[in-house]
């Protein structure tokens, strides 16, 4: 799909606007839709985010940077125990290279990726399924316990973003039941001396609704509307937030997934990305009620979970080695990378996986 003008174009914001999302927390009817209303600006004009008053407990954060530093720290041979070419559902170890978005270009990082752990055997799909846990001790308590946290904040957001559409609050939410939503651990390691200066992600859009991003260091860069690149510091207890492909579509282009990239690192660094998706068989297309002759669909429908298979099939080296074996194919009528959202001009346009 060709990328279409915006709807609701960026503004030429210097820094992320920040709202406090407690409202939406809230008994009171009014203090959500007051509170989904800012929530809902911010995505408008920036796409981009800080959020406060998430109600995150700072110990369950704490103890996701240990576990994940520990993790890390193990040797490369140790970590390929749980590479994630030995999961079927796609959730474990990725190794620096192991995720290519074109001939040549490698980001520096290594990252360990945490399913929705669906324990049923029913409805199982190749990105939804029991997680691949390594064996490091209190490794799947803490990681889980932040998966779960961050999961059940992303259920309200869902609902902020639906009140602050004008759509009823489980308009999307609804649709959130098993999703093959990832959490992502992310390792930028940082090497000084090294021969090749390599960003640590080069730019794109997320493929999901939205992102709830929590970074450990500078180092992230947002596009804004002035097509400028725009530091992303970090703010104490905050969480980034950043509007993905699917709520481009699902909103009807009034909230537009925001290109991002991280340069190279000045030290090490972690991001805790939790890619927050729909149920697998959620047709994604622009919602009813946002379609009118004002604003006809700017959008055909992708089923949510095979565009993210797609899109996986296309980037990881082990999933395209069993596609060239014909072991795997991609599902009918699977999108190019970089099918929607807008990517900066002349930069190589790339989407993260999930
Ligand atoms: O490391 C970060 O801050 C962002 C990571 C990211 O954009 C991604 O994984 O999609
Ligand atoms: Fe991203």
């Amino acid at each position: 799909m060709a990328p279409i003008p915006r709807s609701t174009p960026h503004t030429a914001f210097e820094r992320l606007p920040l709202v406090d999302i407690s409202g939406l927390f809230s008994d009171c009817a009014a203090r959500r839709i007051q509170t989904a209303a800012a929530l809902g600006q911010a995505a408008a004009q920036a796409g981009f985010l800080y959020v406060t008053g998430h109600g995150i407990d700072a110990q369950i954060i704490e103890r996701l940077k240990q576990r994940t530093a520990e993790y890390f720290a193990q040797p490369l041979e140790r970590k390929m125990h749980d590479y994630i070419g030995l999961s079927n559902n796609h959730s474990g170890y990725v190794p620096e290279g192991e995720e290519q978005f074109a001939e040549g270009s490698i980001d520096h990082k290594e990252a360990f990726d945490v399913g929705f752990d669906y324990l049923q055997t029913q409805g199982r799909q190749p990105m939804l399924g029991a997680n691949r846990w390594p064996g490091l001790p209190g490794f799947k308590e803490d990681i889980k316990a932040y998966y779960d946290a961050v999961f059940s904040l992303s259920l309200t957001l869902f609902r902020g973003f639906a009140l602050a559409l004008g759509l009823p609050e489980n308009a999307i939410s609804q649709w959130v039941n098993h999703p093959p939503s990832q959490l992502r651990l992310i390792h930028y390691p940082f090497a000084k001396d090294a021969a090749v200066d390599r960003p640590g992600i080069g730019a794109h859009t997320d493929y999901e609704c939205f992102t709830i991003l929590l970074p450990t260091a500078p180092g992230l860069e947002v596009l804004n509307g002035a097509g400028q690149w725009i530091d992303v510091p970090l703010v104490d207890g905050a969480f980034v937030i950043n509007i993905g492909d699917m709520l481009e579509v699902l909103s009807n282009g009034a909230y537009v997934a925001t290109s991002h990239r991280v340069r190279k690192v000045a030290e090490e660094r972690y991001a805790f990305p939790m890619f927050c998706a729909c149920d697998y068989e959620t047709v994604i297309e622009p919602i009813a009620q946002l379609v009118n002759p004002a604003t006809p669909s700017r959008y055909g429908p992708v089923v949510c979970g095979e565009h993210l298979y797609a899109q996986t099939l296309q980037t990881f080296h082990y999933l395209k080695q069993r596609v060239a074996r014909g072991e795997l194919s991609l599902p009918a009528g699977a999108k190019a990378l970089s099918s929607f959202g807008l990517v900066a001009k002349g930069e190589e346009a790339c989407h993260a996986p999930s």
